[in-house]
């Protein structure tokens, strides 16, 4: 199984994960970007604003990408892998480039591997600005409230596009709420 989960800004990913750790001791739990050792540094170069042209940075999601499916994904085949975010955010958040351009360019770098179950965590605008509002901003998160909800809604038309197997869940839901709905997804 290739578990993603994905959302945006402050959706409550890796508070999900948290409790999905404490359930599937053996998963193999990991992250785009930054989930290998060239994926780590690829992280700092792109949450750190050095990109200066967005092709630049989309191209750099693509090489943690492509480094990610091959060392992490397709190396655990029999095996669960969850991960934080996937290509679907980096389908969503190259919003400045038409939807199946980049959908092409990111089944190139995960050569046609895709998720089994996709569970997408929605905010309000509401409940993202007051979440936003907790914490000092990155790059990307800099770019304001109306483009995270641009991307959110390009994660939803990229998994339908993609026909994947996906549950969307209120992310203002109570954390066990949200949870609950994600063992049940997950047990289908
Ligand atoms: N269901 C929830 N209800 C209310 N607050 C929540 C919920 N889930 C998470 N939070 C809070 O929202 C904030 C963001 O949560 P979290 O860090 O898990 O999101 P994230 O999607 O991993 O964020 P990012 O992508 O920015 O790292 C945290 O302060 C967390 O405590
Ligand atoms: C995979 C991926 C991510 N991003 C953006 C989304 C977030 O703003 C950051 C990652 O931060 P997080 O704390 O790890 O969630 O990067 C992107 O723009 N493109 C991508 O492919």
């Amino acid at each position: 199984m290739y578990i993603v989960i994905e959302g945006i800004d402050t959706a409550g990913k890796s508070t999900q994960l948290d409790i999905l750790a404490n359930k599937y001791k053996d998963a193999v739990f990991t992250k785009e970007p930054g989930g290998t050792k060239i994926g780590s540094k690829l992280r700092q170069m792109v949450l750190g604003g050095e990109a200066k042209s967005k092709l630049a940075e989309m191209f750099l999601f693509l090489a943690d990408r492509a480094e990610h499916m091959q060392e992490i994904v397709n190396k655990n085949k029999n095996k669960i892998v969850i991960s934080d975010r996937s290509m679907i955010s980096g389908i969503a958040y190259a919003k400045h480039l038409p939807l199946d351009d980049v959908i092409k360019l990111n089944l190139l770098a995960t050569e046609n591997t895709l998720p089994s179950h996709v569970i997408l965590l929605k905010l309000s605008k509401e409940e993202l600005k007051k979440r936003l509002s907790l914490k000092e901003h990155d790059s990307i998160e800099s770019r304001g409230i109306d483009y995270l909800i641009d991307i959110q809604n390009r994660m939803e038309e990229t998994i339908k596009k993609l026909n994947l197997n996906y549950i969307f869940i209120d992310a203002s839901l109570s954390i066990e709420k949200i949870s609950k709905n994600i063992e049940d997804f997950l047990n289908e």
